[in-house]
């Protein structure tokens, strides 16, 4: 028999979701397209054609969605701002149809009592700094700290927690090395430059909350932990080399002022040397780290891949989700045990944590079984309960995704929403994980 969970008391207990995966409506009332409306519209980059044109409708429906956070009595929505619908031209003259957007969802949230946590920068930057280098350009540290102002400015009187960007490996690893998301480019010199630019951006942005904010400010990174498959020496390397890459090369930089050595080993001269100064930007104190965890990697080494010579191992007793992801709830336990050993006490968010699984409406009942993402649930909350027993200050946690949405370039054919969208109809129908988390949420673990 499983001992009784018990969550700390006033737990943020919420959802998460993004602005393109879910608004639609990309170029309404003024806004200016980003770079996923434009990768969308090549044919090929997207699954099935599809793209953020339409969505949920939330843009449209914000009150409705908004009214069944109330019902599963959610504490918290974590969701993010398109940046070129407040800045069309991702810098200049501000679109104030735009804000009011964001105006009118942060007071429906309030008036529902659900805190709004807004994430500055979840991948969908304005086309129009693209076409002056984007992530690429060093001055975008100060275009991207100026579209903060004017969010800081406008909303946190309302807004209580800042995350100034969504991932920014995935940013840097699909959007510049790997070519698989926006804006499609492949290459690794661009992709450190990209990165770096990226953590001078998040450095700006919390520079400029110090002087006009009133809250809480942080960073949300995607954790990944790796295990070697061997005990070899190649395949303990490996696992370092992999851990480097895609988790201590965002860290480090903010709470140790570098980057793993390891990144100049790997990339050699496509990793430049940095300057001293970026580093002190980079590495302001943060109120919170937000950790999305969904997955862990098994690894060995293989030489033939360059430049992390890494990899992966497929676990054969293993549940893995329609994504590809191994369910290890345990990987998420040992990612918050880990942090508080490598970085300390930093408050620490669960910003994202969900699962993909084939689970279509029955037809006779109206209700959707979702028991593959109950059981991934049920065993990550236990996996949580044990980071917090081992003395990890983990004060929420958000679950991916509130309703199912645009997977990227997997188009809708992935659903990670705890409630079923009807892409012909744009019909929400809760699933039985909906139900789950809301008891959760009512008896703040108590049920599980
Ligand atoms: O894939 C599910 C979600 C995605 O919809 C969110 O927008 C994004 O924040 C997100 N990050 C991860 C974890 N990181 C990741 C790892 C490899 C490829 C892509 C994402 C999963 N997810």
């Amino acid at each position: 028999m499983n001992k009784a969970i018990q969550f700390p008391p006033n737990f943020l207990w919420g959802s998460a979701t993004s602005a393109y995966q879910i608004e639609g409506s990309p170029l309404a009332d003024g806004a200016g397209p980003s770079i996923w409306q434009r990768f969308c519209a090549v044919p090929g980059n997207v699954r099935d054609g599809d793209s953020g044109d339409v969505a949920c409708d939330h843009y449209n429906r914000y009150k409705d969605d908004v009214a069944l956070m109330a019902r599963l009595g959610l504490k918290a929505y974590r969701f993010s701002v398109s940046w070129s619908r407040i800045l069309p031209q991702g810098r200049g003259r501000i679109n104030q149809a735009g804000l009011d957007f964001y105006n009118n969802l942060i007071d429906e949230l309030l008036a529902n009592g659900i805190e709004p946590m807004v994430t500055l920068y979840h991948w969908d930057l304005p086309a129009a700094l693209d076409d002056r280098g984007g992530w690429l350009n060093p001055d975008i540290a100060d275009w991207f700290a100026d579209y903060a102002r004017i969010l800081f400015t406008a909303f946190d009187g309302r807004v209580k927690y800042w995350a100034t960007l969504n991932e920014p490996w995935v940013v840097t690893d699909g959007g510049y090395m790997h070519g698989t998301l926006a804006p499609g480019h492949r290459s690794p010199h661009e992709a450190a430059l990209a990165s770096h630019n990226l953590m001078r951006a998040h450095g700006s942005a919390v520079k400029v909350y110090r002087e006009v904010g009133k809250h809480q400010i942080g960073i949300v990174v995607n954790i990944e932990p790796k295990y070697p498959a061997s005990q070899s020496q190649e395949d303990l390397d490996a696992t370092r080399r992999a851990d480097a890459y895609m988790n201590r090369q965002y860290l480090d930089p903010v709470f140790h002022g570098r980057y793993p050595e390891e990144m100049k080993q790997m990339f050699g001269d496509a990793w430049p040397e940095w300057p001293a100064a970026d580093f002190s930007l980079i590495g302001q104190k943060l109120d919170f780290v937000g950790i999305n965890y969904y997955t862990r990697a098994v690894v060995r080494n293989e030489p033939t891949h360059w430049p992390l010579k890494v990899m992966p191992v497929r676990q054969t007793q293993a549940t893995y989700t329609e994504t590809g992801w191994e369910v290890y709830p345990q990987g998420l336990t040992d990612t918050l045990v880990n942090f508080k050993r490598l970085y300390g006490d930093t408050p620490l968010y669960v910003m994202e944590n969900g699962s993909a699984f084939y689970d279509p409406p029955n037809a006779d009942e109206g209700r959707i079984h979702d028991p593959l993402r109950i059981d991934c649930m049920r065993k990550n909350m236990r996996a949580l309960s044990d980071a917090l027993e081992q003395g990890v200050d983990v004060r929420g946690y958000m679950v991916w995704s509130l309703l199912d949405n645009l997977e990227w370039s997997l188009g809708f054919s992935k659903r990670f929403g705890i409630i079923h969208v009807n892409f012909e109809t744009q019909q929400r129908t809760l699933k039985d994980s909906a139900y789950l988390y809301a008891d959760i949420v009512a008896s703040n673990g108590a049920c599980l």
